[in-house]
């Protein structure tokens, strides 16, 4: 696969950051010293990257001056300030990819007062292990050249769907927040083998396996959720008795308000942030 020529500035140098960098580094499609990362102040956290990495760390004007493209990785609530800041260092049409929840391209396009190429991203934590469900959508000036760029970076730390910004809210309260619903209903199926006398290990396993080959069945045979249940639960058998119990407690209407609340919540972020 051929290497990417582009300078990839990356600000914020967290979870994501290091998911992002740990994947374009390891498909071999950019190489460390097409890097460039910084932060506010952790210097710590710049050398463990430096080490790890080999990429470059540097300040953010020579980020800003370097880089072909700058990824925004900071929490939303610190993504205005730094607009602000590097703002008299961009250039117009300058690509910048934010993957800040809840923050829309335009208010990111006002605070800088420049005509720039922004790309909105939602990728999750499963970035770590290349195994992201990303969501992009494409601002007002962005060249099909830019969201080929953005395409390949988060194609590094898995699938990548583009999505008109207006989706990118419930994007980030299913596929952003969604890893940690499924945490949850993991903690519960092995704390519900585990209570019942398998060791947290044995439970541990046996829970795994089950998800994974859940999804693999629905990903190869395409059947819809519904149709491959019915094919487990025998009449009076034990997984009716088990379902009854979720539908009785509103399981799925449980998750989908969750879903719901996560929306919403990026919904209000921006409110919060902006107002
Ligand atoms: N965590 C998740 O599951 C997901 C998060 N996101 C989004 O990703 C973004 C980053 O999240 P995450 O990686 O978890 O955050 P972290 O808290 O792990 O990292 C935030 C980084 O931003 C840096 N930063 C803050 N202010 C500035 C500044 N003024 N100048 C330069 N750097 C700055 C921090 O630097 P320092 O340490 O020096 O302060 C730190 O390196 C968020 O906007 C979040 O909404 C998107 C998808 C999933
Ligand atoms: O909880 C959050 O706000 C971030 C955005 C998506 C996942 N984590």
């Amino acid at each position: 696969m051929k290497m990417e020529k582009q300078q990839i500035g990356v600000i914020g140098a967290g979870n994501m950051a290091e998911a992002l960098i740990h994947g374009m580094i390891t498909s071999m499609r950019f190489s460390s010293q097409s890097i460039l990362v910084s932060n506010r102040s952790n210097r710590d956290r710049l050398a463990y990257l430096s080490k790890k990495y080999k990429v470059k760390t540097t300040d953010k004007k020579s980020l800003v001056e370097q880089s072909d493209v700058i990824v925004l990785a900071m929490k939303p609530q610190d993504i205005f300030s730094v607009i602000e800041e590097i703002k008299v260092w961009m250039r117009p049409n300058q690509l910048c990819i934010s993957i800040a929840a809840g923050i829309e391209m335009a208010s990111l396009q006002k605070a800088s007062g420049l005509e720039l190429s922004i790309i909105r991203a939602m990728p999750n934590t499963s970035a770590k292990v290349l195994c992201s469900a990303t969501a992009i959508a494409k601002g007002e000036n962005v060249t099909e050249e830019q969201m080929e760029l953005a395409r390949k970076i988060f194609s590094c730390v898995g699938t990548v769907r583009e999505v008109a910004e207006e989706q990118m809210d419930v994007v980030t309260g299913l596929s952003g927040s969604g890893p940690a619903y499924v945490y949850s209903f993991l903690e519960a199926m092995i704390d519900g083998g585990h209570h019942l006398g398998l060791s947290q290990k044995e439970s541990t396993e046996l829970v795994l396996q089950t998800l994974r080959g859940a999804i693999e069945m629905m990903t190869a045979t395409g059947m819809k959720p519904s149709e491959l249940s019915k094919q487990i639960c025998s009449p009076n058998g034990t997984t009716v008795a088990g379902l009854a119990v979720l539908n009785q407690n509103h399981f799925k209407e449980s998750v989908m308000e969750a879903i719901k609340a996560a929306t919403l919540r990026s919904k209000e972020l921006r409110k919060s942030i902006q107002s």
